[in-house]
């Protein structure tokens, strides 16, 4: 079978940065990954490159069977779903839409519905917001959900078209404990409906059964990469984030910790 995404020696420069060098990177069928990395190193660098939103500077890359430079990539933008808690910035689009309305949008990929929407459409909302548990905010408008229910809506509002590919970029930034788990919830849905998740996160806690795969970025570069119980390793970590840490495993996810009698300065 083909990659989902394959990424050959691929370098991103702005003017005089190096923002990312020598990437390779392969997601196969059945893989979800994580990325990791501080601030800086090119997680959204990365993202947007796959998304088809940045082109390479040197580099082969071809996403969901599509050759950069001999693909149509407004087309393959249409396959890939995006949640970003950045995202919130433009929910006063959403003003006081109803949640099914936000969600219907999705189709359009646009923050209000102008277009004609089709009864299977409400009926694909509905599926979802009961798929996703979400069936209790039916009717209400989009502005009074909390913060862990407009996320979740907006997970909703990016499978209405059926990505092939979903990508979450700290998902849960600002989110409460509770909210984070309400959310993590929704990722089994979303690999239950054949869409390839990639999770940038700083938190490895989020890095749950349904992230099979992680790439470790460090200064544009990758420090290791591959399934997670190899990559989540102490010293691999250290080496990323700059700082000796230790993980733990606690049922089945990693937990980090910085190592006792660090000073940082
Ligand atoms: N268009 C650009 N022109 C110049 N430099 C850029 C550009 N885009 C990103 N950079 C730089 O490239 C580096 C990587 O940025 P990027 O946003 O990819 O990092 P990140 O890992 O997503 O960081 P964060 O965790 O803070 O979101 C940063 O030093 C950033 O300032």
């Amino acid at each position: 079978m083909n990659d989902i995404v394959s990424l050959k020696n691929v370098a991103f420069r702005r003017g005089e940065n190096e923002i990312l060098q020598g990437i390779d990177w392969r997601i196969q069928p059945d893989e979800h990954w994580g990325i990791l990395g501080l601030n800086g190193s090119g997680k959204t660098s990365l993202l947007n490159i796959v998304s088809g939103y940045h082109f390479p500077s040197s580099g082969e890359v071809e996403v969901l069977g599509n050759l950069f430079g001999k693909t149509n990539l407004p087309e393959l933008r249409k396959k890939i779903g995006f949640v970003s808690s950045s995202l919130d910035r433009f929910a006063d689009f959403f003003n006081k839409e109803k949640v099914e309305r936000v969600i219907v949008s999705g189709k359009f990929a646009s923050f209000g519905i102008y277009e004609q929407v089709a009864p299977e459409d409400w009926e694909k909302a509905d599926h979802l917001l009961e798929s996703l548990r979400l069936s209790y905010l039916k009717g209400k408008p989009y502005h009074l959900l909390s913060e862990g229910e407009k996320r979740r809506v907006l997970i909703a509002r990016a499978l209405m078209s059926d990505p092939k590919m979903l990508i979450l970029d700290e998902p849960c930034s600002g989110l409460d404990i509770l909210s984070r788990e309400q959310f993590l919830g929704v990722l089994e849905e979303v690999v239950g409906s054949k869409c390839h998740i990639i999770y940038v996160t700083h938190h490895i806690e989020e890095l749950v059964k349904e992230i099979t795969h992680v790439l470790l970025l460090k200064d544009g570069e990758i420090v290791a990469k591959g399934p997670k119980e190899d990559v989540l390793k102490p010293e691999l970590l250290s080496e990323t984030y700059k700082v000796p840490v230790t993980v733990r495993w606690e049922q089945n996810r990693p937990w980090l910790a910085v190592k006792e009698e660090t000073t940082i300065r």
